[in-house]
């Protein structure tokens, strides 16, 4: 069965003076997709990864999201994403719970949090400020809030960056079952490896443009030797 596309980025350009942070991108993401954003340092990841969340606006191009123009139904659109904050230093005095409550007051569409305690297994924590939780913690913490709303769309900016192995793989364990409760999950990362293992399709960001969009096989392929690493890229 054909999936429904539920992100549809056309032309899109954001310039900082001089320099293009995005330039002329285009690409689409399909319901329940795990969809890999993957570049070096300044390629644009997180301007992209803005861009789609209605946080910033494009000069140029347009971003659909599930039929939601990301700019003129912002208000809209905000109700049905789940927001990634990667810096916690805004909340960090604030315990797990308390936090989770702030982040969901914004909202229209709630979702129990408990039920997102506890499928992130968040429970020894939920009473423990924000800053003393250690840095898997933490991204689970932002995972949580990017939850509160239920969302259809959960966009992740780099979540397993200076992560271990093992609390990576744990990470990625639980967005794997959000993927199978049918999220579509939209996450920007340095790691190639974990585009390979998860990802169903990866854009592949340099300077801004997008140079390559396909399944990790594909990419794989496109990519005369040396396999899928970032210096090949
Ligand atoms: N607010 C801003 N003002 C000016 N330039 C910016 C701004 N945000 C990003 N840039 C520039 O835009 C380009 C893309 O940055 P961006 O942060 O999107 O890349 P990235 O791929 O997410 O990098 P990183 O992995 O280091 O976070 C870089 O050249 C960066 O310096």
């Amino acid at each position: 069965m054909n999936k429904q596309t539920v992100i549809q980025v056309s032309s899109l350009t954001k310039r900082y003076g001089a320099n293009s942070a995005v330039e002329q991108v285009s690409f689409q993401v399909k319901e329940g997709e795990l969809f890999g954003i993957i570049g070096t340092n300044g390629a644009g990841k997180s301007t992209l990864l803005e861009l789609l969340m209605g946080l910033r606006k494009p000069d140029e191009g347009r971003i659909k999201v599930y039929g939601l123009d990301a700019q003129a139904e912002a208000e809209e659109l905000k109700e049905h994403i789940g927001i990634h904050m990667p810096n916690i230093s805004l909340v960090e005095k604030m315990t797990v719970i308390e936090a989770l409550e702030l982040f969901q007051s914004f909202y229209i569409r709630k979702k129990n949090l408990n039920d997102i305690i506890e499928q992130l297994e968040l429970h020894p924590y939920k009473d423990k400020p924000v800053k003393r939780l250690s840095g898997g913690w933490q991204q689970r913490f932002t995972l949580a809030i990017a939850l509160v709303n239920d969302p259809k769309i959960v966009f992740l900016d780099e979540p397993t960056t200076g992560l271990d192995q093992q609390t990576r793989a744990d990470y990625w364990q639980k967005l794997l079952e959000l993927k199978r409760q049918g999220k579509t999950i939209v996450i920007a990362t340095h790691d190639m490896g974990e585009v390979q293992r998860h990802c169903d399709r990866a854009a592949i960001m340099r300077k801004g443009e997008l140079v390559a969009c396909d399944s990790p096989q594909g990419l794989i392929a496109s990519i005369p030797a040396g396999g899928l690493t970032m210096e090949a890229v």
